[in-house]
């Protein structure tokens, strides 16, 4: 069995689409790379950087000498992708890098059995989007999940942890439900309450007539740089993973309620030990990846 790819294509030739082109290449892991995506300005760019051989503006026929399969585009779009691939390419194997996994994956693994089909998740990224911000870098030394589907070939998910390693990656494999529970709480709750966050103290500027947002220092730009990030990549994934994200949102709401009784209270040994828990969890969680460079 071969580890590198020959033919293959990847819808979607943003971010994460482009810096799995541009990984791809670098390392010499494909002979050929087809880019699908429907702005054809991100196909010419991504042409002109060598990160694509060829561009196509849908799912054709023509994809038929490919042997993979990359989708790349907001989970929203993957029912209508995976329905063009089993109407014209039903042999190639599918792997796609949505941020959502679990209800879904499974949707599309009972919809179209004949497909071989891996859902893959990178924990690489960043607030920016779109084929100008691919990086052949973005994956090194980063978190890889594979949740594999009963009938998913094992050829498939050998063959993606050979490339992934190749382009050091962390690979991880669990469960797809499991997968939503966990990035659920730490990707996309975090994401929700950036976006709250800054939609509050914008309305509170409207309200109290105060130019709030000319006075931020380095302390918002921290917590909020993740609400730059594509509104209908977040916007797919919080209805895709609604249930964890509710369960999530309602988890926090207990925090902060705890929080402001504790503020209405004078409540300072309160106060105290939440502040002292919650940072030594985080650092906790920040020397582990400071530790495995992730
Ligand atoms: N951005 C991240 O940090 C990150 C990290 C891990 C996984 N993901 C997942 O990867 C996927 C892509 O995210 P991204 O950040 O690369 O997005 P992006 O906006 O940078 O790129 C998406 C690309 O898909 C194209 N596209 C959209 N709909 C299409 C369609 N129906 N047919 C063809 N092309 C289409 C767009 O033109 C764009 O070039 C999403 O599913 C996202 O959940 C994102
Ligand atoms: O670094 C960022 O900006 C990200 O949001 C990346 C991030 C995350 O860590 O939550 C976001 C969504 C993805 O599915 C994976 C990674």
């Amino acid at each position: 069995m071969t580890t590198a790819f020959s033919h293959i294509a990847i819808v979607g030739m943003g971010l994460i689409g482009g810096s799995f082109a541009a990984a791809l290449k670098e390392y010499g892991l494909a002979l050929s790379i087809t880019g699908v995506d429907r702005d054809e300005a991100t196909l010419r760019y991504a042409q002109q950087c060598g990160l694509i051989d060829h561009g196509l503006t849908s799912i054709t026929p023509s994809l038929a000498g490919c042997s993979h399969l990359f989708v790349a585009t907001p989970v929203g779009t993957f029912a209508q992708i995976f329905q063009q691939v089993a109407h014209h390419i039903p042999t190639v194997k599918v792997v796609d890098f949505g941020s959502v996994k679990g209800e879904l994956s499974l949707e599309l693994h009972q919809r179209f059995p004949q497909l071989d089909y891996l859902p893959a998740h990178p924990i690489a990224g960043s607030e920016r989007s779109g084929i100008h911000a691919a990086d052949s870098r973005l994956f090194m030394s980063r978190k890889f999940i594979l949740t594999p589907l009963p009938k998913t070939s094992p050829d498939l998910t050998f063959q993606m942890q050979e490339v992934l390693q190749k382009i050091s990656a962390h690979v991880c494999t669990m469960d797809p439900v499991e997968h939503d529970e966990i990035f659920g709480a730490v990707s996309h709750l975090p994401h929700m309450i950036a976006y709250a966050l800054v939609d509050a103290i914008s309305a509170m500027e409207k309200t109290s007539g105060l130019e709030l947002s000319r006075y931020p220092g380095a302390g918002f730009r921290d917590f909020t740089r993740i609400a730059s990030s594509d509104e209908t990549m977040w916007t797919d994934i919080a209805l895709a993973n609604r249930s964890q994200l509710l369960n999530g949102l309602e988890s926090f709401q207990n925090s902060l309620g705890n929080l402001r009784s504790a503020i209405e209270n004078n409540d300072s040994e309160s106060l105290k030990t939440l502040f002292r828990d919650a940072r030594r969890y985080r650092d906790a969680i920040v020397r582990h990846m400071e530790s495995t460079h992730a």
